[in-house]
């Protein structure tokens, strides 16, 4: 990277005083250096900014290379997700095209056998376009990346949990492997379904955790929004870069809508949690296969609670047959049937038909994708109704061995 970076926004501000609990620093946003000490960070829908001379750029000149809202929901969230530098881009997928961008021809990523199927679209892109390799493992066996490293390697690539079948990959071992074995690699943790609220891959022994801010750390389903932090100030400073050179970071007044959504995401994830180990409970005292880290009975259950503070609020379960899952989706009411996770409101959706329809049918079927998998992804309602709304359309579609009334 030979060009001289422009004028950029100030990087993360680590805070010298006093650091609070999560739930407490989550709504405190620090707005000081406010001219007019305004409670709510202001929205600067600008595209540009006045310069006293030719050459006296001030911090910003251009809102594509930066622009106060944006800096400030930015040091909000790297102070959450303990990075060194956060930036905000236009979707969790734009997040993910700038990291990829640090991948040069010819070199290979690692990622899961289980991912969202937005993602498996941009690496399969990459693996066209740049041919850029990438491995697709099982991260839920810490060796088996082991073959797949070698010098080559330039990005690991995790979801932990996965998007759908929320397996769990153990983050701080793959780390040390990576970091002992390939020490230009990256190690990257899309956190979307935990937020940092449960989980900081950083924390963890990750160099990159992105999310897809369109989710928990909004919350509402009114923006789309894509959020890098970085470990290093200086790998950061390469994806500032890419940033600014391809135009998507985040617009003044989505960033003000993800800084107001983020206060709440403690007390949203609180309750939508604890709906949805309710729920997790109900659907496996029926017998169904429950996919969830907050059940006794998932595989990896003592490693996820090792790496996170609860198993969140999206799970998945298998019904034996398509048909009853369609049945199911379309009797409830309450749930809406839509893609998507991390509103306050809850959804209902069957992976294969929808989110990850984009992955071809036989490769779903290589990676053990049961086409029957229904997803829920619990909101703030109240528990005693959605339990009900899907107890219902249980009994509609045929799914309960005897149907209660
Ligand atoms: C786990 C995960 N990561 C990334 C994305 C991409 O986010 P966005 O829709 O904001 O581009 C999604 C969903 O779209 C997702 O489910
Ligand atoms: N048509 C979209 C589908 C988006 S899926 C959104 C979300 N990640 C989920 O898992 O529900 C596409 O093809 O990208």
């Amino acid at each position: 990277m030979t060009d001289i970076l422009p004028s950029s926004p100030a990087a993360s501000v680590t805070s010298t005083t006093r650091r609070y609990r999560f739930a407490t620093e989550v709504v405190t946003v620090d707005s000081s250096d406010d001219p007019h000490n305004a409670a709510s960070v202001p929205i600067y829908q600008t595209a540009t900014f006045k310069q006293k001379g030719a050459t006296a750029t001030g911090e910003y000149d251009y809102s594509r290379s930066g622009n106060p809202t944006r800096t400030h929901v930015e040091n909000h969230l790297a102070k959450i997700m303990s990075a060194e530098r956060a930036l905000v881009v236009t979707s969790g997928m734009g997040a993910l095209d700038v990291i990829t961008r640090l991948v040069k021809t010819g070199e290979e990523i690692i990622a899961g056998d289980d991912l969202y199927g937005g993602t498996n679209r941009l690496l399969s892109f990459l693996a066209k376009s740049q041919n850029v390799k990438t491995h697709h493992i099982d991260t839920t066996k810490s060796d088996s990346i082991l073959p797949y490293l070698s010098d080559k390697t330039r990005l690991v690539l995790l979801e932990s949990p996965t998007n759908p079948l929320i397996k769990i990959s153990d983050i701080p071992t793959i780390s040390k492997y990576v970091h002992d074995r390939c020490p230009n690699a990256l190690v990257v943790v899309d956190n979307t379904m935990m937020s940092p609220y449960l989980q900081r891959p950083l924390e963890l022994g990750a160099d990159i955790s992105y999310h897809s801010g369109t989710k928990y750390l909004s919350g509402h389903h009114d923006l789309m929004a894509g959020v890098i932090g970085a470990k290093k100030a200086s790998v950061g400073d390469e994806l500032y870069y890419v940033i600014n050179a391809t135009g998507c970071g985040l617009s003044p007044f989505d960033s003000w809508l993800l800084l107001r959504g983020v206060k709440t995401l403690a007390v949203r994830m609180d309750k939508q949690q604890a709906s949805c180990i309710r729920i997790a409970d109900y659907l496996e005292a029926q017998g169904f296969k429950v996919h969830f880290p907050g059940l006794r009975s998932h595989p990896q259950y003592d490693l996820h609670a090792s790496m996170a503070s609860g198993p969140g609020a999206v799970l998945s379960f298998e019904t034996g047959d398509t048909g009853i899952s369609e049945r199911i989706v379309e009797g409830t009411k309450l749930w809406s049937i839509s893609v998507s996770f991390g509103c306050v409101n809850s959804l209902i959706s069957m992976p294969c038909r929808m989110s990850h329809a984009s992955i071809p049918a036989h490769i779903r079927a290589e990676r053990s994708l049961p086409e029957d998998l229904i997803r829920l992804c619990v909101g703030i309602e109240d528990a005693d109704d959605l339990l009900e709304d899907l107890e219902q359309a249980l009994n509609i579609a045929g799914a309960l061995p005897t149907p209660s009334k």
